[in-house]
């Protein structure tokens, strides 16, 4: 039997639409495996009952699967799925990370990231690895096609997450096909900057990359209140503030660790403000998965 936590990420960061991610400190998925002859899935935790049993509809049993190595997964979901903090995906890297060991497969970073992404593709229609490279990685990472970079970043953040359901697949349907030149400019500058800033744990610029003209105007139709939550997380000191991943989570960046508490109190009134229950996560950029043997 062994054990591997891999933790929450916030995807897109704004500007770096299916490029950027980040590693959470907390929330986390615990993936558990043993070998068998063949997969089968359990899950508990937040949001099981959401999670499909059926390993051919599971992330973590589709990474099984390509990797040729059945085992008994049981999964206690700390990162709710439907969240935009990469719950499918958190599955998928525990469980890339967890049976490459078990079997002994020797895979690179790379290499573990690519057959994650895999997994995710069963949710999303695609195979993205925003997400599941910074769970596995850790840190900051930018996904290409030529590759992934990672970088140590450290930065205190805030995710608040609403009570309501945003699958990946649908918010994907409203991103627009086309950007104008001016978009991309902004797009570019906007992204350079927030890279800028992670280089240099800065989260002035950090905040400031996180705008973005194209994807988050268009998903924040799908967030009630995502506005005000906005502007509260800003009047309460973040330096920016965008939607994590495909949402509902929305992502703050703070100045300091001892701001975290009063924008994630400002963001929680905001939603309650709209009618909508949430709850914030006062966090930072952190670790990539962790094997521990049972
Ligand atoms: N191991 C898994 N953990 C969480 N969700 C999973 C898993 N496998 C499949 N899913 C499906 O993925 C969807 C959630 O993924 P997604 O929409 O990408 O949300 P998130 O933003 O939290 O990653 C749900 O419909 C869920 O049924
Ligand atoms: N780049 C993807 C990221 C989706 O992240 P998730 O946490 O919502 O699964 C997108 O924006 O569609």
């Amino acid at each position: 039997m062994l054990t591997v936590r891999a933790p929450a990420t916030s995807a897109n960061l704004g500007s770096g639409f299916d490029v950027f991610g980040a590693a959470l400190g907390h929330p986390a998925d615990v993936v558990r495996v043993e070998r068998a002859s063949e997969t089968t899935i359990s899950v508990t935790g937040a949001g099981a009952e959401f999670v499909p049993t059926d390993p051919s509809e599971n992330t973590a049993g589709v990474v099984a699967r390509e990797l040729d190595a059945p085992a008994h997964i049981r999964i206690d979901k700390g990162v709710r799925p439907s969240s935009g903090l990469g719950s499918s995906a958190a599955s998928a890297a525990g469980a890339a990370v967890a049976l490459n060991e078990l079997y002994d497969r020797g895979l690179s970073d790379e290499e573990l990231v690519r057959l994650a992404a895999e997994g995710e593709a069963v949710v999303s229609g695609e195979a993205h690895a925003d997400n599941v490279a910074p769970s596995i990685l850790g840190g900051f990472t930018i996904v290409t096609d030529d590759g992934i970079t990672t970088m140590d970043a450290d930065l205190p953040v805030v995710v608040c997450l609403p009570d309501i359901v945003v699958s990946t697949r649908d918010a994907r349907g409203v991103v627009p096909e086309t950007v104008g030149m001016d978009q991309l400019v902004e797009t570019v500058g906007n992204a350079s900057t927030l890279v800028a800033g992670m280089a240099r744990d800065d989260p002035e610029l950090v905040g400031r990359g996180l705008t973005d003209p194209v994807v988050t105007p268009a998903r924040a139709e799908l967030v009630d209140g995502y506005d005000a939550v906005t502007e509260a997380a800003r009047e309460a000191g973040a330096t920016g503030v965008t939607i994590s991943g495909a949402g509902p989570g929305v992502l703050a960046v703070c100045r300091h660790r001892g701001q975290r508490r009063a924008v994630a109190s400002a963001m929680v009134g905001a939603f309650a403000d709209e009618g909508v229950d949430s709850f914030a996560y006062q966090t930072e950029i952190g670790r990539g998965a962790e094997i521990y043997r049972a």
